[in-house]
């Protein structure tokens, strides 16, 4: 396993960088001098249970939240100090998705590709593939996004997200409700985003399919990566589950207690 304090990347500059990112609440540490570093063409799978800080951390790392502290770069452009060049270079599926919700998915994919300025017919002729792609074609064009289902919502997230063609992709729990036939669809052209040389970060609750994407896993507790590495060295000859129990110091309950519900 490799250890989180000292540098991965060799000589290649990495595709992204966290090095520490720091976020208190109130007097509760969020993030805590979070390093993660991502190669180019890599998969990196970001694991940690509930309120680890994942998505703090990962919100200060795409601008959506000011970090107290530390810098978060895309190939080697600082994300808060030059915002507009970072966000060529990256495409953020937030949690949450806070986007415009009176418009179609057509009409949001048109108006993102506006604001990144691209040509009109291009911003068309992606939307056409992008919409097709995701099964949000047909009548669902019709459809405002604040009446899309919670998957609906993730595939047009993603779409924005994949609209520019950016080379660092950063996806917060993108198969969150996403039913298994679009899942498979989103595991497609992610590979095939990883396999043209883009790099993609995802956060994820289903170690499953952290070992089937992804080749570099990082491990969050407590608001710090406890571990990161290639996935066959974090998880040894374990499975990534049992690893992450034994990382994260969490006891496994159920044997007790609720007794009232037994009949
Ligand atoms: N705006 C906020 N104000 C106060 N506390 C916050 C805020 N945002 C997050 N937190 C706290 O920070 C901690 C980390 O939350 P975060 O959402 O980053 O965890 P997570 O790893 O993404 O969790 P999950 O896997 O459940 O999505 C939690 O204890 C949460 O309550």
């Amino acid at each position: 396993m490799t250890d989180t304090t000292s540098s991965t990347p060799g000589r290649e500059e990495p595709a992204f960088r966290l090095d520490g990112l720091h976020k208190v609440f109130g007097d509760y540490t969020a993030a805590d001098h979070v390093e993660l570093t991502v190669r180019p063409g890599s998969f990196y799978g970001l694991v940690g249970p509930n309120g680890a800080g994942k998505t703090t951390t990962l919100s200060m790392a795409v601008g959506l939240l000011r970090p107290d502290a530390g810098t978060a770069r895309v190939h080697g452009v600082d994300i808060w100090a030059q915002p507009l060049q970072a966000r060529r270079l990256l495409g953020v599926l937030p949690d949450g998705l806070a986007m415009p919700e009176r418009l179609t998915g057509r009409e949001l994919l048109t108006y993102l590709g506006q604001l990144h300025g691209l040509d009109a017919t291009e911003v068309d002729r992606r939307a056409d593939e992008l919409l097709a792609v995701m099964e949000l074609d047909g009548s669902a064009e019709s459809t405002l996004v604040v009446d899309y289902s919670t998957g609906m919502r993730k595939k047009v997230g993603l779409a924005t997200a994949l609209l520019h063609a950016p080379r660092m992709l950063v996806l917060d729990e993108p198969f969150e409700a996403v039913d298994p036939v679009s899942a498979a669809t989103i595991k497609q052209i992610l590979r095939r985003f990883v396999e043209g040389g883009g790099s993609v970060l995802i956060s994820s609750h289903v170690m499953a399919l952290v070992e089937q994407l992804c080749d570099t896993v990082g491990v969050m507790a407590r608001g710090r990566v406890v571990a990161e590495g290639p996935l066959d060295d974090v998880r040894g000859s374990r499975s990534l589950e049992e690893t992450f129990v034994d990382l994260v110091g969490v006891t496994v309950g159920g044997g007790e207690g609720l007794s009232w519900l037994a009949s």
